[in-house]
């Protein structure tokens, strides 16, 4: 069904020119109402949640690692990977805070899918509601197998549909300067990493953690859908990502020692997670292991100041094309945005970084 755009009085000559149809969304508090949150999940919820601010805090001497797809774009199989994330997590608890990647909403350098929400039937079709029902089941499911997740936030709607559900948040690196995207993160009730941008700007991640620290009032939706002012706290749990640059890494001692001074000048907590994909990889998974494995070998070594890793993993390694509306003929497990790590690269990997957290402790 399209609505007609536009209140009763509107000119149409003047109005909503490049609009060109207008559906109903539905309301977060419907879709909360449809799949709600249950005390076994909350539990997840609140545990990851509070897991990871102590290790950024420095009150837990864990590692934080965000692991899992680049992006959803099939519920089952994400549940599949999820299945047995949740029991390597189990085993490697001690020294690792697992929190799987379940992202969502993809920023595009330019076109193309944009995650799950937004086209779950991967065809163009857009069926939005479908997509947000998809997004909080999927996560809901997740969350009763005692794993919290971890979602990157790109609308700033969305998290009315999904953060009750969410232990970490991601703001990315086409985002990070965004004054809408600081705002946000200064309201959200989990730590937010915030990226260095695509050009490798790490100052811009660090302001960025400035201002989500503050609080703020602006326009956002209630629960209801409507809009509303909302004022916010502040949110001390936020902290820098480095991603690497379109130039190449940005994970060596030197720029992490450069961003904890700048951090420290800031009066913020000098604290970094490090994405091993992405610039740091060039997008290459199998480099990304070899990140990893560096990454262990100075963190064993008693490098300070990396408190976190990202790792991009799925079921298969690689990465394909998707071709719109072709779904059906898509690999099993395999990612359709960026190159992943495959499943036993990954536990080995968990493995590699349980035991430099040991070697550091000893
Ligand atoms: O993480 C995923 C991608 O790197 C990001 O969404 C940008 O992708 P694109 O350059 O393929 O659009
Ligand atoms: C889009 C992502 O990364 P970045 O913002 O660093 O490109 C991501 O982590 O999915």
């Amino acid at each position: 069904m399209t609505l007609i755009a536009g209140p009763a009085d509107a000119s149409p000559e003047l109005d909503d020119q490049r609009i060109t149809a207008v559906d109903p969304l539905i309301s977060p508090a419907l879709l909360r109402q449809e799949h709600p949150m249950n005390p076994a999940v909350a539990k997840t919820v609140a545990h990851g949640r509070s897991a990871a601010a102590d290790i950024l805090a420095g009150r837990d001497d864990r590692l934080l690692i965000v692991v899992g797809p680049c992006s959803v774009h099939d519920p089952d199989a994400a549940l599949d990977y999820a299945r047995r994330l949740a029991r390597h997590a189990a085993v490697v608890q001690d020294e690792v805070h697992v929190v799987m990647r379940v992202y969502f909403e993809k920023p595009r350098t330019t076109l193309g899918w944009k995650g799950l929400i937004n086209d779950p039937d991967l065809d163009g079709s857009f069926a939005v509601n479908k997509g947000l029902r998809a997004a909080r089941r999927l996560l809901l499911d997740i969350g009763a197998l005692g794993l919290p997740v971890g979602c990157e936030f790109l609308d700033p709607i969305t998290p009315q549909f999904i953060a009750d559900a969410v232990s970490w948040g991601s703001i990315g690196a086409r985002t990070a300067a965004s004054q809408v995207h600081r705002q946000l993160c200064s309201a959200l009730s989990m730590p937010v990493g915030i990226k260095n941008s695509t050009e490798g700007d790490v100052q811009v991640a660090v302001d960025a953690t400035r201002a989500a620290a503050a609080s703020h009032v602006f326009s956002g939706v209630t629960a209801d859908g409507l809009a509303a002012l909302l004022t916010t706290a502040g949110n001390e749990d936020c902290h820098v990502i480095l991603r690497g640059t379109s130039g190449g890494p940005n994970y060596d001692a030197a720029t992490v020692s450069d961003v904890l001074a700048r951090l420290r000048a800031a009066g913020l907590p000098e604290r970094v997670v490090v994405d091993a994909s992405h610039g740091n990889s060039g997008k290459d998974h199998e480099l990304q292991a070899a990140v990893i494995a560096e990454l262990a070998d100075r963190i064993a070594a008693g490098e300070r100041g990396i408190v976190g890793l990202m790792l991009e993993s799925f079921l298969a390694a690689g990465r394909q094309d998707l071709a719109l509306g072709e779904a059906d003929s898509l690999a099993y497990g395999r990612s359709i945005t960026d190159a992943c790590l495959d499943w036993p690269t990954t536990e080995a990997l968990l493995d590699r970084l349980a035991a430099a957290v040991r070697t550091n402790r000893r």
